[in-house]
């Protein structure tokens, strides 16, 4: 875990983790590097066959294969608007931020070998524990509830959708490119190392007679500087905040999405005459009424109702806009169209996150130390630096932001304008659009997620994530355990334990179980049963049992992952929707109608919910009619006089 050379000394304002990355860095130990002879060895970069594996990787042998990312990218350097895979947001590096990318790294990764093989061992070479082990004695069932007070289920959702905006990792396939089978036929092949083995008394599947939930190690990869020496995983989608759920990460994605007139998003009439997703052709969808699942910029969007919901209000406010910009703009053309409206979306997705989102998650002391608050109204964001890296951190991907795990409730409510709330829990829900196509059926699902709460983020997770999860009705039992696989995946990506994150964030650390001052006495005697050393604990364990920081959800250690990564993608994206880019930037008084925004008002405008609170992270505030909080854009500040 610790920097590798001088040029990763830490800075007592940590701003270089933002400029350099502890793998992979692109930035000041460049030259350095390849003096070293560092490009070596080597898999091709998109072989899950001959990935990475411990000693298997030749060292001081490159690739006959070209690594993808040497080829040069040609960037307008006037653009006005993002592109779709993130290339050329920042012009110097082409590459940073872009989907199909690796993730960069905050420490070094930590694998069994050094190279690629996952953590199996902890200090003093003993074995890790069972990751079911894990999660069966600390990550218990919150049964009955844990209520987050205060927050809704909203909050839980804005955290998954951001998710979906930022990430999705890349799997392994087999050598024919089929999904790997790693409790059967694939059972010790390569990206097969690691599956989450049940004990035959397993509280839940032994009856099923379970012995072994599938888990196919993410594909590996080499880093950005094409160095195969070390294992590094990728991103399918743009790592920026830019609404790639809702426009996809690439041009092909994009296009498919696009009606390609006056530039609307393509959709399906609801029978109350509003606008869906457009319904995808074939893909997993367990309909029980044989409706279609929905087609999005990304395809999880399917996993369960209320994300569809979410994201169908996103995709109507598209389309709203688009069309309030050609009334404003006749003369502008189906392009001009959609990228306007695409970039006052992404305004307003991203204005959620940091001005709504993240001050309810870090509280505002985080905030402030950060900087990821937004700027008052009249000013822009001068502090745009192209020497921030954009790029996902695989300790956040892996660990800190998978927090929100802890937030899910176990059910989802329905509830309709008579006040009437019909509860169903997740394990019915799976895939299943029906909601959606119902009479009301949108505004259900956005009512139940005002009305319910949100979970703590502690120890306790639903049963529904950690049993249940993508169980359907009709075959109980092979669902898988997504905490385990999270704890297996921070050892598949050879994230370091915990403690390390401590020392990174500069938060009291020794190795041992007494140095842990952001955990309760209960908690560390825990810990303490399942882990034999600190120095063992996996991060997304410690860190999502730490004890909340004043006013925030989430202790120090994952507010500091949080902090630090939000801030990159803030420094760090040119199109950030506050930064002065003169090619980029709204005007003052489009930024100050940007900054309206709040997901109460775009559902309002965008469904026939009726009424709704004007926070609807927070839980218990009174509703509010929508005809009073439905102060729209205005979009006369977007109207162009055309010349003649
Ligand atoms: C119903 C709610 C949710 C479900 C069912 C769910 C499910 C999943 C699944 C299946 C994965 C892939 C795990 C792996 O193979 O490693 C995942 C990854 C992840 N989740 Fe969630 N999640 C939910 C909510 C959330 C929330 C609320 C957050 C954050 C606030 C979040 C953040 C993440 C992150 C950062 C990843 C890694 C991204 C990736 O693997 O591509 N999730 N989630
Ligand atoms: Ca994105």
């Amino acid at each position: 875990s610790e920097p590798e050379d001088d040029c990763f000394l830490p800075n007592p304002n940590q701003y270089y983790l933002l400029t350099t990355t502890a793998e992979g860095n692109y930035q000041n130990c460049r030259e350095h590097r390849s003096s070293h002879g560092y490009r070596s060895a080597g898999i091709p970069p998109n072989s899950a066959s001959r990935a990475p594996k411990g000693n298997k990787n030749p060292k001081g042998k490159r690739s006959t294969e070209e690594c993808e990312f040497e080829k040069p990218i040609h960037c307008d350097d006037g653009a006005k608007y993002r592109t779709y895979d993130g290339s050329c947001n920042n012009l110097k590096y082409p590459y940073w931020g872009k989907a199909e990318t690796p993730l960069a790294r905050f420490l070094k990764s930590d694998y069994h070998d050094g190279k690629g093989s996952p953590r199996l061992y902890g200090k003093h070479r003993k074995r890790l524990p069972n990751p079911r082990d894990i999660r069966l004695q600390i990550h218990e069932k919150s049964l009955p509830i844990h209520e987050l007070e205060g927050h809704s289920h909203f909050l839980m959702l804005w955290g998954q959708r951001t998710s979906h905006d930022m990430i999705e990792k890349v799997e392994a396939r087999s050598s024919t490119g089929g999904r790997l089978d790693c409790c059967g036929e694939d059972s010790g092949k390569d990206n097969c190392e690691i599956p989450i083995l049940l004990r035959v008394d397993d509280p839940y599947f032994s009856q099923f007679n379970r012995l072994c939930l599938n888990f196919r190690r993410s594909k590996a990869s080499p880093d950005l500087k094409c160095n195969f020496e070390t294992r590094q995983q990728l991103s399918e989608f743009t790592s920026y905040v830019d609404a790639s759920d809702l426009y996809g990460s690439n041009e092909a994605t994009n296009e498919n999405l696009r009606t390609k007139v006056d530039g609307l998003l393509k959709t399906t009439l609801h029978s109350d005459g509003n606008e869906m997703m457009p319904q995808a052709n074939g893909g997993f969808c367990r309909s029980q009424s044989e409706k279609k699942c929905f087609q999005a910029g990304d395809r999880r969007v399917n996993q369960q109702p209320a994300l569809m919901s979410v994201h169908t209000i996103l995709l109507r406010e598209h389309n709203r806009i688009a069309r309030e910009l050609k009334s404003k703009n006749p003369h502008w053309n189906d392009e001009m169209l959609f990228q306007e409206s695409r970039k006052i979306v992404i305004g307003e997705i991203q204005h959620i996150t940091y001005n709504s989102y993240l001050p309810t998650i870090l509280g505002s002391n985080i905030m402030n130390l950060f900087d990821l608050k937004p700027r008052s109204l009249g000013k822009y964001f001068t502090k745009y630096d192209d020497k921030v890296i954009p790029t996902i951190r695989n300790g956040f991907m892996a660990a800190a932001f998978r927090f929100g795990h802890s937030m899910v409730n176990n059910h989802l409510a329905f509830k309709d304008h008579y006040g009437n709330n019909e509860r169903t829990l997740f394990r019915h829900l799976w895939v299943n659009p029906d909601k959606l196509y119902e009479t009301d059926g949108i505004e259900k699902t956005l009512r139940g997620l005002q009305e319910e709460h949100s979970q703590s983020v502690d120890r306790y997770k639903t049963e529904e994530i950690t049993d249940r999860f993508f169980e359907s009705p009709d075959r109980p039992g092979f669902g898988n355990d997504l905490i385990s696989i999270n704890i297996n995946r921070g050892r598949d990506h050879g994230i370091v334990g915990y403690l390390a994150w401590r020392k990174m964030c500069k938060l009291p650390s020794a190795d041992n179980f007494y140095s842990l001052t952001d955990h309760s006495r209960k908690m560390v005697r825990l810990l303490q049963s399942v882990y034999r050393r600190a120095a063992d604990i996996d991060l997304f364990v410690g860190g999502v049992t730490e004890t909340p920081l004043p006013g925030a959800l989430v202790g120090p250690t994952f507010a500091c992952i949080l902090g630090l990564q939000f801030k990159a993608l803030k420094y760090g994206d040119r199109f950030y929707y506050e930064n002065d880019d003169p090619n980029a930037r709204f005007t003052i008084g489009q930024l100050n109608e940007i900054k309206k925004a709040t997901l109460a008002r775009i559902i309002c405008r965008n469904s026939n919910i009726g009424e709704i609170q004007q926070d609807v992270f927070s839980h218990g505030d009174p509703l509010v009619n929508c005809y009073s909080i439905q102060d729209d854009i205005n979009f006369s500040l977007w109207e162009v006089i055309p010349q003649n």
